[in-house]
């Protein structure tokens, strides 16, 4: 008789789930017991990097992934990392061991008590099977509740003596199932929207990370220049939906509402893909739009076009929006069309020091075309945007909702998803520590991200936001004197510690050829963000 732990395994590698991201506890053994040699287990030393490298994954594949936690105190190191992944709707599937079903009650040790809230609303779906019998159907449910309607991260926590129980044949039923949505604009939602496109004097794409996450960026190139649109990118990108050099690029919108509808008070028509309306920061409020400015949305998350406090919203696969919509709107003259703007000149680094925009300049000059970065440097993306020329999807990603300990894991989850292209990470000195284990699983599994980290020896966002917020004497503002590339070297992974641009340009070219993890630190200005 087949158990539910080797019928899961069948049905996970039926499901191509064949990563299983995780850090182990008794309570999950049973599960990891006897698993197919097609399953690779990567091993994260913190569950926070253990959902950050799948984060990464699955971002990067286009696919769900599988983690394994241990219980309530797995799941907990990794509640920081759930803040990323819902914002994301990254399909991360995360299973956790809970105690023997008949001791949970009695909360006996490594009892996760009331598993199925613990995640709660950081899942968009979390159970616990109510007997044994319904694992291998929960954990179906699990994958499609990942990867259907407003995807995300789900949290499924099986007892672990459920495992070796017998599995039903009613099971195998699971194996042939599929499930698959269609969300596509009506007929006459396109009509009507291509007819409001056709008719406005000037109109304003604003682009959302979703764009790049359903790899659109080419329809959403094709639809900007249809309407010689001006281009923007939604406030706090995770993903850059839209070449960052194209002449119609005009920047990222800040996350601030009076310093939004600043900057579209001149368009008639605003139409936003992919995005909420809108994610936010630093609160400085005004109007949300000037008078006279209509703005449309377009989104798959149902929640970012219910709790919009503005604007149209139409609830609809936004791959298929903009392949419609690109192929239905009158073209406009554009002269800027193929057009790429230069980069302003990065000032010099002074006695060791590089201001940020010319570590990022050096970037551009010398890192592959192709390279994707994996970004955590919180006060640094103004010289960032200024700075890089990224033209190809997937080049970009940065934590969906700030929170730290993404960067250096994910960039291991993305450079394992795309083999085949460089992977950069760039990282604040603050940022490094909340995931800084993931440079354990680089060295364990030769995974060769390049990590820079950028040293100015503070938490520069919050001395900024220290300031708009009039927190004069704030504590707890500095990072300085830590020595990364003795970390780097303490977990397996060679490191150079730079203060030249030709010793910067060099570090680079011989991590890029080692075919091994590499890190470079650097000491950097402070600049706002
Ligand atoms: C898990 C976590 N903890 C704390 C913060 C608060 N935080 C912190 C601590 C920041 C400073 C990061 O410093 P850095 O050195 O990585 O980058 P910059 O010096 O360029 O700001 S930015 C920010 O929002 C956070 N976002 N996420
Ligand atoms: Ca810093």
């Amino acid at each position: 008789v087949t158990s539910i732990r080797e019928f899961t395994h069948e049905f996970m590698i039926a499901q191509g789930l064949t990563k299983v991201f995780g850090n182990p506890g008794s309570n999950e053994l049973p599960f990891l017991k006897g698993m197919p040699a097609e399953v690779q287990y990567v091993l994260g030393l913190h569950e926070g990097v253990v959902v950050g490298m799948a984060d990464g994954f699955a971002q990067a594949s286009g696919k769900p992934a599988l983690v394994n936690l241990h219980a309530a105190s797995g799941t907990g190191n990794a509640m920081g990392a759930l803040t990323n992944a819902v914002y994301s709707q990254t399909p991360l599937v995360i299973t956790a061991g809970q105690q023997v079903r008949e001791t949970i009650g009695q909360e006996s040790f490594l009892s996760n008590v009331d598993a199925a809230l613990l995640t709660r609303p950081l899942t968009s779906w979390s159970m616990e099977p109510a007997c044994a019998a319904d694992v291998p159907r929960a954990f179906g449910q699990a994958v499609w509740e990942a990867t259907t309607g407003t995807k995300g991260p789900v949290y499924l926590s099986v007892p672990y003596d459920d495992w070796d129980q017998p599995s039903s044949p009613n099971d195998r039923h699971l194996l042939a199932r599929s499930v698959t949505e269609a969300r596509s604009l009506s007929q006459e939602q396109l009509d009507r929207l291509v007819r409001r496109l056709d008719r406005a004097d000037r109109v304003a794409l604003v682009l959302g990370s979703a764009v790049d996450t359903v790899n659109a960026s080419d329809d959403a190139r094709i639809l900007a220049e249809r309407l010689n649109a001006d281009v923007w990118v939604a406030p706090s990108p995770y993903r850059l939906p839209f070449p960052n050099r194209h002449g119609q690029f005009r920047g990222v919108l800040p996350a601030a509402i009076a310093g939004v509808s600043e900057r579209l008070k001149d368009y008639d028509l605003v139409l936003v893909l992919g995005a909420p309306v809108f994610r936010y920061h630093q609160h400085s409020p005004g109007q949300y739009l000037a008078d006279g400015v209509e703005l449309v949305q377009i989104t798959e998350e149902t929640g970012a076009a219910t709790r919009a406090p503005f604007g149209e919203a139409i609830v609809a696969d936004v791959a298929g929006a903009l392949a419609a919509l690109s192929g239905n709107v009158a073209a406009r003259p554009n002269s800027r069309s193929g057009s790429w703007r230069e980069s302003t000149p990065a000032p010099q680094a002074q006695d060791g020091i590089f201001h940020p925009a010319k570590v990022f300049e050096l970037l551009r000059e010398n890192a592959p075309g192709n390279t994707a970065y994996v970004v955590e440097s919180t006060s640094t993306n103004e010289a960032f945007w200024d700075q890089m020329d990224l033209r190809l999807p997937s080049s970009y990603f940065w934590p969906a909702s700030g929170g730290l300990g993404f960067g250096m894991p994910a960039a291991v989850g993305v450079q394992m998803a795309m083999p085949q292209r460089p992977v950069i990470a760039v990282i604040g000195d603050g940022s490094a520590n909340y995931g800084i284990t993931a440079l354990w699983t680089a060295a364990h599994y030769n995974v060769p991200v390049t990590f820079i980290i950028l040293k100015n020896g503070t938490y520069g966002a919050l001395r900024w936001f220290a300031d708009l917020l009039q927190v004069e004497d704030a504590p707890g503002m500095d990072v300085d004197g830590i020595d990364f590339a003795a970390l780097a070297r303490g977990y397996g992974v060679t490191a150079t510690t730079v203060a030249s641009e030709k010793a910067f340009i060099d570090s680079l070219s011989r991590a890029a050829s080692s075919g091994r993890p590499h890190l470079i630190e650097v000491a950097t200005s402070l600049t706002t963000p």
